[in-house]
């Protein structure tokens, strides 16, 4: 697959968008106009750029309101993309991509149309240019590419021909079926972009919210299915008007933009069942265990906490100073060395959850898709690295990756046995895990999970905190084994922020754990010393409104600070929450009766409140 990015998807100049382009390890780029114009270099020496980057110029873009003018309008069109074939043949490229006209004066005959093309036909085929025609959602005559292929047709010039960008297709909702009817020698050119589902006026959305093939709700994949079965084998370039990635990190993005489009590629082989180049998305068994890093001393006040919770101490590592607490069937891992990644964890973040251990079929093709997608394996030399292969996660976490049948005689090997006991609180399972990460990155790090593994991720949820909103996403898996939450926003004293100014980044901010019985535990926890976060009265009150429970049921609930809801199948989720250690983490647990799918959203708030109300004392 050769793959291309349009400049205006990444932030910076000219100079330095090329450079993180070539960085990133594309082939190829479209030069967005603005981005020429803007610059002080000469065509000819960003095409001298271009090819010391090792990249090709592989579109020049966009070329506007030509088709259908009238009168004297018409004349300037030609004489205008004259001038750009000049450019073009500087910078080094023979492609143009010429976008549907949106003039009030556009005259929308087809006739007329497929004149103009095929007088421009003869003067591109003169100059050694081709041209891509793409209707523009909002084309005042041409908005769908099914137009576009209408008319290149018509023309039948070998120098027009049609270019597809996702955006304007999907935004419209034509299907993707409809792709099949294109000849494929006449595709100039692919531009691929996803977007969410909004509903807002087409024009506003493109310029604003578009995001990487993967990020947003559209069937981006699907399209390049289609393209794939037509046996398209040109470039798929992306081509994203965002906001925030025109004010991010140019690195990131370019890096985020290349993921996804090996990862797009690869979704689309599997659709139509072409033989995929990559090892599948890894489904992911469970969390194995997560691994907390900390001092001696941050340990020495972490470890009640943990008792408190029902863990018992069952094994030490064989030759480090590291500790394994259960209860159910959760594992955490509790680290003290004085060196290694744990340690530098700690001394960056304080005490931190620093890893989670995944269970996946075969570590090894993880590993080889993680590779493809440029996601980085974390390899210090030390044993762990050899017996569990880890990679980067979020915020410079680990994820290390073990074979399902592997597990028991890794904790054998690794672990001596303790024989440790704990009042078991009833905690069976880890629920789920929640990271809170800059808002720039959350769109990072929502990739991150699709594109490595087989989840999928939910919609996009705004919970209020006192503080502003925050953006929450849950990814799972289809069997609910594997659930993380990544939260963002941009209100520097929310909850979500709070936590990357306190721990010096992104990272876990809460587990959540299962029950079987909420009341038992809640008590359990309460006998032990647990802290939980009291939930005010107000919010009882309107339970009672709500769902109609009765005051007695309500109060006992009340009195052991237990969040509640129901759906509208019946279902439901009961919650109660720690306070934090050390303003740093906390714990949630939770009872699923029935097939409640979701996080309990409507208390997000009322358990957000209630934390803030800690916020004097900086948690
Ligand atoms: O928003 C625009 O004007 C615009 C320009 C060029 C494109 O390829 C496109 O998809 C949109
Ligand atoms: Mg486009």
């Amino acid at each position: 697959m050769r793959t291309s990015i349009a400049t205006v998807s990444v932030s910076g100049t000219l100079e330095q968008k090329l450079t993180a382009i070539a960085a990133a390890g594309y082939d190829a780029v479209e030069i967005f106009e603005p981005d020429l114009l803007s610059c002080a270099a000469s065509p000819r020496e960003i095409a001298r750029q271009i090819a010391d980057l090792g990249l090709t110029c592989a579109l020049y873009q966009p070329f506007r309101d030509f088709e259908g003018m009238p009168g004297d309008l018409r004349q300037r069109a030609f004489d205008r993309i004259e001038r750009k074939f000049d450019v073009m043949a500087e910078l080094g490229t023979n492609r143009i991509l010429l976008c549907s006209n949106c003039s009030p004066h556009a005259r929308g005959e087809r006739d007329r149309i497929v004149d103009d093309f095929g007088a421009l036909g003869e003067r591109a085929a003169a100059r050694g240019v081709l041209i891509g025609y793409e209707a523009l959602a909002w084309g005042r005559h041409v908005y769908d590419h099914r137009q576009a292929w209408d008319i290149v047709k018509a023309v039948d010039h070998p120098a027009i021909g049609i270019l597809l960008d996702s955006f304007h297709s999907l935004s419209r909702d034509i299907p993707n079926a409809s792709l099949a009817e294109i000849d494929p020698a006449k595709i100039v050119f692919v531009q691929l972009a996803d977007a969410p589902r909004l509903s807002m006026d087409l024009l506003f959305w493109s310029r604003h919210f578009r995001c990487m093939p993967g990020q947003g709700d559209l069937p981006v994949a699907g399209f390049v299915a289609e393209l794939l079965k037509l046996g398209y084998e040109g470039p798929l370039s992306l081509e994203i008007f965002n906001d925030r990635f025109r004010a991010g990190s140019t690195a990131l993005v370019a890096q985020d933009g290349l993921r996804s489009l090996v990862a797009v590629r690869d979704q689309a082989e599997r659709l139509i069942g072409q033989r995929p180049a990559l090892p599948a998305p890894a489904a992911i068994g469970g969390i194995e265990f997560i691994e907390f890093a900390a001092s001696d001393e941050e340990a020495a006040r972490l470890e009640p906490m943990l008792a408190g919770m029902g863990f018992a101490k069952v094994g030490r590592h064989r030759s480090k100073q590291v500790d394994r607490w259960s209860q159910g069937s959760i594992n955490l891992v509790v680290n003290r060395e004085q060196r290694g990644f744990a340690h530098s964890y700690d001394i960056v973040h304080g005490a931190a959850i620093c890893a989670l251990g995944l269970t996946v079929p075969s570590p090894d093709a993880t590993l080889r898709r993680a590779r493809a997608l440029d996601i980085q394996r974390f390899d210090d030399g030390a044993r762990d690295s050899a017996v569990m292969p880890a990679l980067r996660g979020v915020g410079g976490s680990l994820v290390y990756l073990m074979e399902g049948a592997a597990v028991d005689r890794i904790w054998a090997s690794e672990f001596r046995a303790l024989s440790g006991e704990g009042d078991d609180a009833g905690l069976g399972r880890i629920d789920h895990v929640a990271a809170s990460v800059d808002v720039d990155e959350f769109l990072s790090w929502q990739l991150y999970w699709t594109a490595l593994f087989d989840v999928a991720k939910q919609a996009e949820l705004d919970i209020p905190d006192p503080a502003g909103l925050v953006q929450s996403r849950a990814i799972e898996s289809a069997d609910g084994a594997f659930r993380v939450t990544m939260n963002a926003s941009g209100g520097r004293g929310t909850l979500s922020s709070r936590f990357i100014g306190n721990v010096f980044g992104a990272g876990f901010q809460h587990i959540a754990f299962t029950t079987g019985d909420i009341f038992a535990t809640a008590r359990a926890l309460e006998e032990g010393g647990v802290a939980l976060l009291p939930i005010p009265a107000n919010y009882y009150d309107d339970l009672v409104a709500r769902f109609g429970i009765a005051e007695d049921a309500v109060a006992e609930m009340r009195a052991h600070n237990i969040l509640f809801d129901r759906d509208e199948a019946g279902n439901e989720y009961w919650q109660i929450y720690t306070r934090a250690f050390e303003k740093r983490f906390f714990f949630e647990i939770v009872e699923r009766r029935g097939a409640y799918p979701g996080y309990g959203a409507a208390n997000a708030p009322i358990r957000l409140g209630a934390q803030s109300r800690f916020r004097a004392e900086g948690q």
